[in-house]
C-alpha cells in the first residue's frame, strides 16, 4: 500500500471514530446494533467490501439493515460475489477492523491483511460496491458511512441501488457478476415472468376454481412496499398488503412481522376475527423471510402458524413430485437434499425423513444452511422462521436446459417437459442468492394453486409438536460454546448435564440453548408433547441458563 493510500484511509477514517467502551462483532448475518454507535462500523465495512472486491475481482454488496430488530437499531449484511453472504474465512477480520481502536491500528490492520490476502491497491481492477438500504430512518446516513469507507480505498466505486429488500441487493451482486442487467425493474420483471410460467403449468383440472386472495403483513418495512409493486406486475393473484409501511400504518416491526408471528404465535397488529381462516402471510423487516398463518376464533388473537418447516415442506414435496416425473420418463436420478437447524420442528423433520428425504442439520444462520445446500443437485433450506430458499446445481441446472430444448422438438406437451420447465421456472423464480420472502409468497402461492390446497390443508401436512422459544439476559453470552448443529452445550461444564435431566421428565421433551449471533442474549428452546409441558420445560432449563451464567437472580 502507497503513501497516499495510507494517507487517504487515515484522513477518512479519522471522521468516524469508533464508540468507547463497547465491542460491536460480526454475528449469525453481519453486524447489529443500536444505530447511533455503528457509522464507524458501517465505515469500515465500507472499506472491507472494497478489499473484497479487490481480491475476488467482483462485485461486492453491502445492505443497511437490522431486519426484524426494532427500527432503533440497524447495521449490515454483505454479500460475496455469489450473492451469498460474505464468506466465514473473513469474519474474523471484519471483527478485527470494526474494533480497531484508532486510524492508525486500522490502516495498519488493513496493510497487513492486503499482504496476506495478496489484495494490491491501484491495479487494473477498480472496487465495485453496490449499496442497498431498508426503510430505517438511519440509513441514509449509514448508508453514506459505507459509500465514505469505499471512496477511501483508491479507484473504488460505491453505487446506491436505494431502498431495497435485502433479498433484492444480494441478487442484483449476483446478477451483476454473471454479466447480466440487474436494475431493481430487472429483478421484478423475472420474479414475474417465472411465476406466470409457473401459473401457466398448473395442470388443468386444478384451474378452475378461483383462490381467496391472499392477505400480506409488511411488518412496516420494505418488504410492503415493493410486495405493492410486484403485486400490479401479477395476474391470477390477489394480494392485500396491510403494515405496507406507508405513513401512519405503524412502526416497523412493533407488533408485525414474520419474526413477531413466528416468536409470539398470535395476529400482527391490523389484522383481527374478520381474518379468521383466511390466508394470510407475513414479511420480517428486510423481506428475507416470511412466515403463513391463519387467524383462530376466539378473542385471543391466536393463531395457526405455518412456519418455515412447513414452507421447505411444501416446497419439498411439489419438487419431489416433478422429480419423480424425471426419474420414471427418463430415468435421471437427481440427489434432492432438505437441510433445517435445530429450531426445526421435530414433527417436520419426522415428516420429511418419512418423504424419503436426505435432511441435514447446520447451526443457525443463513451462512451454514446455504453452504450445505451446495451438496446436492437440488437443496432446499429453511430456518422454522421463515428464512430459507432452494438452490439448483450448475450441473443439474444445465442439463434441464439441454433437456428442455431437445423435447421441445420431440415431446412437446409431454408430462417430462412440463416437469423439467416447472423445474426451470422455479429456478428462477426462487431468489438463489439468499432467502427472498417476496419471490417466497410467490412460490407458495403457485403451489397451492397446483395441489389445490387451502392453507388449513397445507397446514394439515403434518402436526407441530408444541414448543417454546426463550430468551436469558446473561452477564456474557460468548461463556456459551456449543457443538453437533448447537444441539449439545460443551461450555459451562455442566449445563449440558442439567438440561439433559429436565428433557429426561418430558415425553417427546427435546430443548437447546444457543448464544444469539444478532441480540444480546442466549436462546432457549423446547418442545414436549404439550403446550404446557413445552413452556415447562423451557422455564425450568432458563433457569438453569440463569443460574450458570446469569447475574445472580433467576
Ligand atoms: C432463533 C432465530 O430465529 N434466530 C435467527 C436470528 O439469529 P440469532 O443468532 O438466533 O439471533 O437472526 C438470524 C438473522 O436474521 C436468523 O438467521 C436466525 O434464524
Ligand atoms: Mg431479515
Amino acid at each position: 500500500m502507497d503513501e497516499h493510500q495510507k494517507g487517504m484511509l487515515l484522513e477518512c477514517a479519522s471522521k468516524y471514530p469508533i464508540p468507547q467502551g463497547v465491542k460491536i462483532l460480526y454475528g449469525t448475518a453481519g453486524f447489529r446494533a443500536d444505530a447511533s454507535i455503528l457509522s464507524s462500523t458501517v465505515f469500515r465495512v465500507g472499506i472491507l467490501a472494497a478489499l473484497r472486491s479487490l481480491k475476488t475481482k467482483s462485485v461486492i454488496g453491502i445492505m443497511i439493515t437490522a431486519s426484524h430488530n426494532q427500527i432503533s437499531d440497524n447495521g449490515v449484511k454483505i454479500a460475496d460475489p455469489s450473492g451469498g453472504m460474505l464468506t466465514q474465512e473473513w469474519e474474523p477480520f471484519a471483527d478485527l477492523l470494526a474494533n480497531a481502536p484508532d486510524p492508525l491500528n486500522l490502516v495498519k490492520l488493513i496493510a497487513e491483511f492486503a499482504e496476506k490476502e495478496n489484495i494490491s491497491f491501484g491495479g487494473d481492477y477498480s472496487a465495485e460496491v453496490l449499496l442497498g438500504r431498508d426503510t430505517r430512518p438511519s440509513g441514509e446516513s449509514l448508508l453514506e458511512a459505507a459509500r465514505q469507507g469505499i471512496n477511501s480505498v483508491i479507484g473504488a466505486v460505491a453505487t446506491d441501488m436505494g431502498i431495497l429488500t435485502t433479498p433484492q441487493l444480494h441478487w442484483m451482486v449476483r446478477y451483476r457478476n454473471m454479466g447480466k442487467s440487474a436494475l431493481e425493474s430487472d429483478y421484478f420483471k423475472q420474479i414475474s415472468n417465472s411465476f406466470r410460467c409457473l401459473m401457466n403449468y398448473i395442470p388443468e383440472e386444478m384451474t378452475a376454481s378461483e383462490m381467496d386472495e391472499l392477505i400480506a403483513d409488511g411488518a412496516n418495512g420494505v418488504g410492503g412496499e415493493k410486495l405493492e409493486v410486484v403485486k400490479k406486475t401479477l395476474s391470477g393473484l390477489e394480494i392485500q398488503v396491510r403494515n405496507s409501511g406507508k405513513e401512519g400504518e405503524g412502526v416497523l416491526n412493533h407488533g408485525v412481522g414474520a419474526d413477531f408471528v413466528q416468536k409470539e404465535k398470535i395476529v400482527p397488529s391490523g389484522f383481527d376475527q374478520i381474518d379468521v381462516g383466511k390466508r394470510c402471510a407475513s414479511l420480517d423487516g428486510d423481506a428475507d423471510r416470511f412466515v403463513y398463518f391463519y387467524v383462530l376464533p376466539g378473542s385471543n388473537n391466536k393463531i395457526e402458524l405455518v412456519d418455515g418447516d412447513k414452507i421447505l415442506s411444501l416446497f419439498a414435496l411439489f419438487i419431489k413430485q416433478q422429480l419423480t416425473v424425471l426419474n420414471r420418463e427418463d430415468g435421471r436420478q437427481v440427489h434432492l437434499g432438505v437441510v433445517q437447524t435445530a429450531y426445526a420442528n421435530g414433527a417436520s423433520t419426522d415428516y420429511l425423513k418419512k418423504l424419503g428425504l436426505e435432511v441435514a442439520l447446520t447451526p443457525t444462520g443463513v451462512k451454514y444452511l446455504h453452504e450445505k445446500a451446495y451438496d446436492y443437485d437440488i437443496g432446499i433450506y429453511f430456518e422454522a422462521n421463515g428464512h430459507g430458499t432452494i438452490l439448483f446445481s450448475a450441473s443439474f441446472l444445465s442439463w434441464l436446459e439441454t433437456r428442455n430444448k431437445e423435447l421441445a422438438s420431440t415431446s412437446e406437451g409431454s408430462e417430462l417437459q412440463l416437469s423439467v420447465k416447472r423445474l426451470l421456472a422455479i429456478s428462477e423464480l426462487i431468489n438463489q442468492a439468499v432467502g427472498d420472502a417476496l419471490s417466497g409468497v410467490l412460490l407458495v402461492e403457485v403451489i397451492l394453486r397446483h395441489m389445490g390446497w387451502s392453507i388449513q390443508r397445507w397446514s394439515e401436512l403434518y402436526q407441530d409438536l408444541p414448543s417454546r422459544q426463550l430468551k436469558v439476559k446473561v452477564m456474557d453470552r460468548t461463556a456459551v460454546i456449543t457443538a453437533n448443529a448447537e444441539t449439545e452445550v460443551v461450555k459451562p461444564t455442566g449445563l449440558q448435564e442439567a438440561i439433559n435431566c429436565e428433557v429426561a421428565k418430558y415425553t417427546m421433551g427435546r430443548s437447546f440453548i444457543r448464544p444469539s449471533g444478532t441480540e444480546d442474549v442466549i436462546r432457549v428452546y423446547a418442545e414436549a408433547s404439550t403446550q404446557e409441558e413445552a413452556d415447562n420445560l423451557a422455564k425450568s432449563v432458563a433457569q438453569h441458563v440463569n443460574r450458570f451464567l446469569g447475574f445472580g437472580s433467576s
